[in-house]
């Protein structure tokens, strides 16, 4: 219980665009305040006690014995997910140094996870700072998420993986990057049930929400509605846990999560 009762929940959301959706309808939320940040960002804020609830990571949950999920409102993909983007400059197999994107704490852990599987490979890591580019890395390997990693870079690489869906060809599972969280028992009023109606409302609009982002970020419009509507999802159910789960053991095993640590659901309608 963290005791606090604040009379304005303090809501912190991803600034890409795949989670405008989750949060077309929510700045109007009563009783919030909403703040747009990279996800690393939003991890670290709501450890620290700086935001009430936070679309995190999901590693970050899984990291967490204090955290619970408060709304079944998620970013997923089952299959290619466009934003998650590992370029390789030599064979996978032979990474040596890997630059991981410091908006980054789920891609960042599952890339590790997917080349100590299936190669062994341990590589030294590096940071590819929020404001580089893939060119301004000289890594065998470049890990880029979000709105910058949907437009490909001009290098040509040996190999580029989406890794959503190495995830969805290596283990039949969806993938859940990112999920709405709270510490446990945290009094967040009518906060919770705005989530998955901002959701709910958001996903009705991806169409026109698309056509105000589409020139913003200089995509063109018919990958941005593709974007928001066949590589993303939004709700997590009971494939998705299995994917949370799944993700988890494999943290535990690589040494990228404690053990013992139990995904708590709360709101969620599969529950
Ligand atoms: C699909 C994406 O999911 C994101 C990836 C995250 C991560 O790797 O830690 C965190 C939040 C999500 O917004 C993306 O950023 O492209």
């Amino acid at each position: 219980m963290t005791g606090r009762s604040p009379d304005t929940v303090r809501v912190g959301a991803v600034n890409y665009l795949n989670s405008k959706p989750l949060v077309e309808d929510l700045a109007a939320a009563e009783g919030s305040e909403l703040r747009l940040d990279y996800p690393s960002r939003l991890a670290d804020d709501l450890a620290g006690g700086h935001l009430d609830v936070a679309l995190v990571p999901s590693i970050a949950c899984l990291q967490n014995p204090d955290y619970e999920v408060i709304s079944d409102a998620c970013v997923a993909a089952c299959g290619d997910v466009l934003s998650v983007k590992l370029y390789c400059r030599v064979p996978a197999a032979e990474i040596k140094t890997l630059a991981l994107d410091q908006g980054s704490r789920t891609s960042a852990t599952l890339v590790r996870i997917l080349l100590a599987e299936r190669f062994g490979l341990h590589p030294e890591l590096k940071p590819l700072p929020l404001t580089w580019s893939v060119a301004d890395s000289d890594a065998d390997g470049v890990l880029m998420i979000g709105d910058r990693a949907i437009h490909p870079p001009a290098e040509k690489f040996v190999e580029t993986w989406d890794l959503a869906g190495e995830w969805l060809q290596w283990t039949g599972l969806p993938f859940v990057f990112a999920m709405w969280v709270a510490h446990r028992e945290t009094d967040l009023g009518s906060v919770a049930d705005a989530l998955s109606a901002a959701r709910d409302l958001g996903v009705e609009r991806i169409e026109a929400i698309a056509r105000r982002e589409a020139p913003l970020l200089g995509i063109p419009l018919d990958t941005t509605i593709d974007y928001l509507t066949n590589n993303l999802y939004y709700r997590l159910g009971e494939r998705e846990r299995l994917g949370l789960n799944r993700f988890y053991e494999l943290a535990v095993e690589h040494g990228l999560a404690p053990e013992g640590v139990d995904l708590v659901f709360r709101n969620c309608a599969t529950t």
